[in-house]
């Protein structure tokens, strides 16, 4: 199966600074795939690469088989709701599904219509005139009945209310249900994530700090919890991910595929926000201010 995005080398520098770096990646298709990382992290700048609104500096990116923007076909296969919510504020709720169906090919009026009933936007009030979260609503919407084979949303519940957001985020798993849609999508909150998500790309200062699927990370991910000892006298394949020490007691979180045999620690396992604080705390520096850059909201 041809994956969803294939990233080699991946970089992008603007001006002269650089927003991602050495990223590569291969995200299956058919999956949620979270997108987590503090500000600034890159985030955003991966899935404009993604949709083909910025050229790679170095390395190469593939979205559905192809050069993300390369054409009118490539357009039709992905989907890209911006962070900013992406709508022409002049033009009506119904323009925009007017709009939606001329431009194309695979466009669900059905589908569009359905959801702007069930959510109960005017289709005559200008978009201009919706609250952030109705805006956020009428980009959804129309990535969605644009009907691509991936869909990539940056931070798209961030301005909804909690049930709003539930409700986004079920349209998402049944999309991808029903219509084998791949999705991309990047959020603070680690608790959404968790709920939708099977796949995670965690970047940190530009780069992939860890990717994979999540219920594979989470098997290999534990919490140890023993008399204070010194890091560096663990086993080879044990990778420490954060450390912390009282005078008596070290914590940790590691990394390993092999079991833990050391009757000296308390082994537990590792939520999703854990693992992913853990690495956020990694490349921040242990109780940086870094870590409030996560918002987890349950
Ligand atoms: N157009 C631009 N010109 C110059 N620098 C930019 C531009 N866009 C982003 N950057 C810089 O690139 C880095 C990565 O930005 P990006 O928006 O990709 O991060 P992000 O992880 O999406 O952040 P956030 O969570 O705050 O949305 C940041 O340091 C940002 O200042």
């Amino acid at each position: 199966m041809t994956a969803v995005l294939r990233a080699r080398a991946l970089g992008k520098k603007y001006q002269r600074r650089w927003a991602l770096t050495d990223c590569t990646l291969e995200i299956p298709p058919g999956h949620v795939t979270g997108l987590v990382g503090p500000n600034g992290a890159g985030k955003s700048t991966l899935l404009n690469l993604a949709a083909g609104m910025l050229t790679p500096t170095t390395g190469t990116i593939e979205v559905c088989g192809g050069r993300p923007g390369s054409g009118p076909a490539q357009l039709a296969k992905v989907g890209f709701v911006a962070q900013d919510t992406p709508i022409y504020a002049g033009l009506t709720v119904s323009d925009h599904l007017r709009l939606g169906a001329q431009l194309n090919p695979s466009w669900d009026d059905a589908l569009a219509r359905r959801r702007i009933e069930r959510l109960g936007l005017d289709p005559h009030q200008r978009a201009g005139k919706l609250s952030g979260g109705q805006r956020a609503q009428l980009a959804l919407t129309v990535g969605l009945a644009k009907r691509p084979e991936l869909l990539i949303l940056d931070e798209p519940v961030a301005a909804l209310d909690p049930l709003a957001r539930r409700e986004v985020l079920q349209d998402l798993m049944e999309a991808v249900a029903e219509h084998g849609l791949s999705v991309i999508l990047s959020s603070h909150l680690v608790a959404d994530l968790e709920r939708v998500c099977d796949h995670l790309i965690v970047l940190v200062a530009a780069q992939v700090a860890i990717t994979g699927e999540i219920d594979e990370l989470l098997a290999t991910h534990h919490r140890l919890v023993g008399p204070r000892r010194d890091v560096a006298t663990l086993p080879a394949d044990q990778h420490v991910i954060s450390a912390s020490h009282t005078d008596r007691q070290t914590t940790l979180i590691i990394h390993t595929e092999a079991p833990i045999l050391d009757p000296a620690w308390t082994v537990s396992t590792v939520g999703l926000e854990d693992l992913v604080l853990a690495y956020m705390g990694r490349a921040a520096g242990a109780g940086s201010g870094r870590r409030r850059a996560l918002e987890v909201l349950r």
